[in-house]
Protein backbone atom coordinates (compact mmCIF):
# COMPACT_ATOMS: atom_id res chain seq x y z
CA UNK A 1 0.00 0.00 0.00
CA UNK A 2 1.20 3.12 -1.56
CA UNK A 3 -1.19 5.85 0.61
CA UNK A 4 0.69 9.56 0.69
CA UNK A 5 1.36 11.02 -2.33
CA UNK A 6 4.80 13.61 -2.83
CA UNK A 7 6.56 15.05 -4.92
CA UNK A 8 10.40 14.89 -4.19
CA UNK A 9 13.16 17.30 -5.53
CA UNK A 10 15.47 14.84 -7.44
CA UNK A 11 18.26 17.39 -8.36
CA UNK A 12 21.42 15.91 -7.18
CA UNK A 13 20.31 13.04 -5.61
CA UNK A 14 21.52 9.66 -5.38
CA UNK A 15 19.85 6.86 -7.45
CA UNK A 16 20.98 3.31 -6.98
CA UNK A 17 19.24 1.14 -9.61
CA UNK A 18 19.73 -2.70 -8.93
CA UNK A 19 18.91 -4.37 -12.61
CA UNK A 20 20.22 -3.15 -16.11
CA UNK A 21 17.09 -4.66 -17.97
CA UNK A 22 13.88 -2.88 -20.02
CA UNK A 23 12.40 -2.09 -16.22
CA UNK A 24 15.72 -0.25 -14.77
CA UNK A 25 15.54 1.61 -18.08
CA UNK A 26 12.25 2.85 -17.59
CA UNK A 27 12.98 4.44 -14.30
CA UNK A 28 16.21 5.39 -15.00
CA UNK A 29 14.54 7.89 -17.68
CA UNK A 30 12.33 8.96 -15.30
CA UNK A 31 15.09 9.72 -12.94
CA UNK A 32 17.28 11.19 -15.26
CA UNK A 33 14.51 14.03 -15.94
CA UNK A 34 14.31 14.71 -12.89
CA UNK A 35 18.06 15.41 -12.63
CA UNK A 36 19.00 12.47 -10.66
CA UNK A 37 22.90 11.44 -10.32
CA UNK A 38 22.26 7.47 -11.34
CA UNK A 39 24.27 4.57 -10.11
CA UNK A 40 23.20 1.15 -12.37
CA UNK A 41 23.92 -1.77 -10.61
CA UNK A 42 24.06 -5.09 -13.31
CA UNK A 43 26.38 -7.62 -14.49
CA UNK A 44 25.15 -6.40 -18.24
CA UNK A 45 23.04 -3.21 -19.61
CA UNK A 46 20.29 -2.97 -21.88
CA UNK A 47 20.74 -1.35 -24.87
CA UNK A 48 19.24 2.12 -24.24
CA UNK A 49 21.29 2.17 -20.60
CA UNK A 50 24.49 1.37 -22.37
CA UNK A 51 23.89 4.35 -24.36
CA UNK A 52 23.48 6.35 -21.44
CA UNK A 53 26.55 5.20 -19.81
CA UNK A 54 28.06 5.66 -23.13
CA UNK A 55 27.12 9.48 -22.87
CA UNK A 56 28.07 9.57 -19.07
CA UNK A 57 24.63 10.03 -17.70
CA UNK A 58 24.57 7.64 -15.75
CA UNK A 59 27.13 5.95 -13.89
CA UNK A 60 27.64 1.66 -13.83
CA UNK A 61 28.80 -0.93 -11.37
CA UNK A 62 29.05 -3.94 -13.57
CA UNK A 63 28.11 -6.90 -10.64
CA UNK A 64 25.41 -8.01 -8.88
CA UNK A 65 23.85 -6.46 -6.27
CA UNK A 66 26.18 -5.61 -3.28
CA UNK A 67 24.84 -3.70 0.17
CA UNK A 68 28.03 -1.99 0.33
CA UNK A 69 27.03 -0.38 -3.44
CA UNK A 70 23.91 0.97 -1.46
CA UNK A 71 24.81 2.66 1.49
CA UNK A 72 24.79 6.48 0.49
CA UNK A 73 21.33 6.29 -2.37
CA UNK A 74 18.57 8.57 -1.29
CA UNK A 75 16.86 5.97 -3.40
CA UNK A 76 17.04 2.39 -4.25
CA UNK A 77 15.29 0.90 -7.36
CA UNK A 78 15.35 -2.56 -7.06
CA UNK A 79 14.40 -4.05 -10.73
CA UNK A 80 16.61 -7.00 -11.52
CA UNK A 81 13.80 -9.62 -10.81
CA UNK A 82 16.54 -11.48 -8.80
CA UNK A 83 15.26 -12.88 -5.32
CA UNK A 84 19.41 -12.72 -4.10
CA UNK A 85 19.38 -9.03 -5.33
CA UNK A 86 15.91 -8.48 -3.32
CA UNK A 87 16.95 -9.96 -0.22
CA UNK A 88 20.38 -7.86 -0.14
CA UNK A 89 17.93 -4.84 -0.44
CA UNK A 90 15.72 -5.92 2.15
CA UNK A 91 18.49 -6.94 4.71
CA UNK A 92 20.31 -4.14 4.01
CA UNK A 93 18.17 -0.98 3.42
CA UNK A 94 18.14 1.90 6.25
CA UNK A 95 14.57 2.71 7.54
CA UNK A 96 15.55 6.32 6.16
CA UNK A 97 16.01 5.34 2.72
CA UNK A 98 13.64 5.09 0.00
CA UNK A 99 13.23 1.67 -1.67
CA UNK A 100 11.05 1.28 -4.96
CA UNK A 101 10.18 -2.38 -5.63
CA UNK A 102 9.57 -2.20 -9.35
CA UNK A 103 10.35 -5.80 -9.46
CA UNK A 104 8.09 -7.12 -6.05
CA UNK A 105 6.40 -4.03 -4.87
CA UNK A 106 6.45 -5.98 -1.34
CA UNK A 107 9.66 -4.86 -0.82
CA UNK A 108 9.23 -0.95 -1.58
CA UNK A 109 8.52 2.20 0.36
CA UNK A 110 7.71 3.89 -2.50
CA UNK A 111 5.88 3.31 -5.84
CA UNK A 112 6.44 5.26 -9.67
CA UNK A 113 2.90 6.83 -10.55
CA UNK A 114 2.12 6.60 -14.00
CA UNK A 115 2.54 10.73 -14.65
CA UNK A 116 3.20 13.50 -16.89
CA UNK A 117 3.63 16.93 -16.83
CA UNK A 118 1.70 19.48 -18.52
CA UNK A 119 2.73 23.38 -18.37
CA UNK A 120 2.61 24.06 -14.71
CA UNK A 121 0.59 20.66 -14.42
CA UNK A 122 2.54 17.35 -13.13
CA UNK A 123 -0.01 14.76 -13.28
CA UNK A 124 0.33 11.16 -11.17
CA UNK A 125 -2.34 8.62 -10.66
CA UNK A 126 -1.12 5.67 -8.83
CA UNK A 127 -3.63 2.39 -7.96
CA UNK A 128 -1.41 1.92 -4.69
CA UNK A 129 -0.08 -0.96 -6.71
CA UNK A 130 -3.19 -3.01 -7.53
CA UNK A 131 -2.85 -2.26 -11.15
CA UNK A 132 0.01 -0.43 -12.78
CA UNK A 133 -1.47 -0.79 -15.79
CA UNK A 134 -4.62 0.79 -14.95
CA UNK A 135 -2.78 3.67 -14.35
CA UNK A 136 -0.94 3.83 -17.13
CA UNK A 137 -4.44 3.84 -18.90
CA UNK A 138 -6.08 6.57 -17.09
CA UNK A 139 -2.33 8.52 -17.17
CA UNK A 140 -3.28 8.17 -21.02
CA UNK A 141 -6.88 9.48 -20.73
CA UNK A 142 -5.89 12.26 -18.58
CA UNK A 143 -3.11 13.23 -21.06
CA UNK A 144 -5.46 13.45 -24.14
CA UNK A 145 -7.80 15.63 -22.38
CA UNK A 146 -5.16 18.39 -21.34
CA UNK A 147 -4.50 17.95 -25.15
CA UNK A 148 -8.39 18.42 -26.23
CA UNK A 149 -8.43 21.02 -23.60
CA UNK A 150 -5.14 23.06 -24.86
CA UNK A 151 -4.61 23.87 -21.61
CA UNK A 152 -2.40 26.64 -21.27
CA UNK A 153 -0.92 28.84 -18.16
C1 LIG B 1 4.21 -1.03 -7.27
C2 LIG B 1 4.87 -0.48 -8.55
C3 LIG B 1 6.31 -0.19 -8.18
C4 LIG B 1 7.04 0.64 -9.23
O1 LIG B 1 7.43 0.05 -10.26
O2 LIG B 1 7.25 1.84 -8.99
C5 LIG B 1 4.81 -1.44 -9.72
C6 LIG B 1 5.08 -2.78 -9.62
C7 LIG B 1 4.85 -3.76 -10.61
N1 LIG B 1 4.41 -3.52 -11.88
C8 LIG B 1 4.21 -4.69 -12.53
C9 LIG B 1 3.72 -4.86 -13.85
C10 LIG B 1 3.46 -3.82 -14.77
N2 LIG B 1 3.72 -2.48 -14.59
C11 LIG B 1 3.38 -1.79 -15.71
C12 LIG B 1 3.54 -0.41 -15.90
C13 LIG B 1 3.88 0.55 -14.96
N3 LIG B 1 4.11 0.29 -13.63
C14 LIG B 1 4.21 1.44 -12.93
C15 LIG B 1 4.30 1.53 -11.54
C16 LIG B 1 4.31 0.52 -10.61
N4 LIG B 1 4.51 -0.79 -10.88
C17 LIG B 1 4.17 0.77 -9.14
C18 LIG B 1 2.69 0.87 -8.72
C19 LIG B 1 1.91 1.93 -9.47
C20 LIG B 1 0.50 2.08 -8.94
O3 LIG B 1 0.33 2.44 -7.75
O4 LIG B 1 -0.47 1.87 -9.69
C21 LIG B 1 4.02 2.64 -13.82
C22 LIG B 1 2.62 3.21 -13.52
C23 LIG B 1 5.03 3.76 -13.63
C24 LIG B 1 6.50 3.42 -13.93
O5 LIG B 1 6.89 2.27 -14.10
O6 LIG B 1 7.25 4.39 -13.98
C25 LIG B 1 4.11 1.99 -15.25
C26 LIG B 1 3.27 2.65 -16.34
C27 LIG B 1 4.17 3.68 -17.02
C28 LIG B 1 3.45 4.61 -17.92
O7 LIG B 1 3.03 5.67 -17.45
O8 LIG B 1 3.36 4.35 -19.12
C29 LIG B 1 2.86 -2.70 -16.66
C30 LIG B 1 2.29 -2.31 -18.02
C31 LIG B 1 3.37 -1.83 -18.98
O9 LIG B 1 4.57 -2.01 -18.73
O10 LIG B 1 2.96 -1.33 -20.05
C32 LIG B 1 2.94 -3.99 -16.09
C33 LIG B 1 2.51 -5.33 -16.71
C34 LIG B 1 1.04 -5.51 -16.58
C35 LIG B 1 0.56 -5.66 -15.14
O11 LIG B 1 0.99 -6.62 -14.48
O12 LIG B 1 -0.26 -4.82 -14.71
C36 LIG B 1 4.61 -5.75 -11.66
C37 LIG B 1 4.45 -7.21 -11.95
C38 LIG B 1 5.67 -7.80 -12.60
C39 LIG B 1 5.48 -9.31 -12.74
O13 LIG B 1 4.40 -9.83 -12.48
O14 LIG B 1 6.48 -9.95 -13.07
C40 LIG B 1 5.07 -5.15 -10.48
C41 LIG B 1 5.70 -5.82 -9.26
C42 LIG B 1 4.66 -6.19 -8.24
O15 LIG B 1 3.46 -5.88 -8.41
O16 LIG B 1 5.06 -6.84 -7.25
N1 LIG C 1 7.47 -2.15 -12.14
C1 LIG C 1 7.07 -2.36 -13.36
O1 LIG C 1 6.49 -1.48 -13.97
C2 LIG C 1 7.30 -3.69 -14.00
C3 LIG C 1 8.15 -4.62 -13.39
N2 LIG C 1 8.41 -5.82 -13.97
C4 LIG C 1 9.38 -6.69 -13.27
O2 LIG C 1 10.67 -6.02 -13.26
C5 LIG C 1 11.74 -6.98 -13.26
C6 LIG C 1 12.77 -6.68 -14.35
O3 LIG C 1 12.19 -6.80 -15.61
P1 LIG C 1 13.07 -6.63 -16.97
O4 LIG C 1 13.83 -5.37 -16.92
O5 LIG C 1 12.13 -6.85 -18.09
O6 LIG C 1 14.06 -7.90 -16.82
P2 LIG C 1 15.41 -8.25 -17.60
O7 LIG C 1 15.61 -9.70 -17.42
O8 LIG C 1 15.41 -7.63 -18.94
O9 LIG C 1 16.56 -7.48 -16.77
C7 LIG C 1 17.06 -7.93 -15.55
C8 LIG C 1 18.36 -7.19 -15.29
O10 LIG C 1 18.80 -7.45 -13.96
C9 LIG C 1 20.18 -7.81 -13.97
N3 LIG C 1 20.45 -8.68 -12.81
C10 LIG C 1 20.16 -9.99 -12.64
N4 LIG C 1 20.59 -10.40 -11.43
C11 LIG C 1 21.13 -9.32 -10.82
C12 LIG C 1 21.73 -9.10 -9.55
N5 LIG C 1 21.85 -10.09 -8.64
N6 LIG C 1 22.20 -7.89 -9.26
C13 LIG C 1 22.08 -6.87 -10.17
N7 LIG C 1 21.52 -7.01 -11.39
C14 LIG C 1 21.05 -8.23 -11.70
C15 LIG C 1 20.39 -8.49 -15.33
O11 LIG C 1 21.75 -8.44 -15.71
C16 LIG C 1 19.52 -7.60 -16.22
O12 LIG C 1 20.24 -6.44 -16.58
C17 LIG C 1 11.06 -8.35 -13.42
O13 LIG C 1 10.96 -8.93 -12.13
C18 LIG C 1 9.69 -8.01 -13.96
O14 LIG C 1 8.72 -8.98 -13.61
C19 LIG C 1 7.85 -6.14 -15.17
C20 LIG C 1 6.99 -5.27 -15.82
C21 LIG C 1 6.67 -3.97 -15.29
Amino acid sequence: MFNFPLFIHMEGKSAAVVGGGKIACRKVNKLLDAGAKITVIAPELHDDLMCHYLKENIHWIKDVCKADYLTSAFIIISASGDKEAQDIIRQSSSPYQLVNGADNQDLGNVAFPASFQEGMFHVAVSTNGSSPAEAKSIKQKLKKWFKEKKYKN
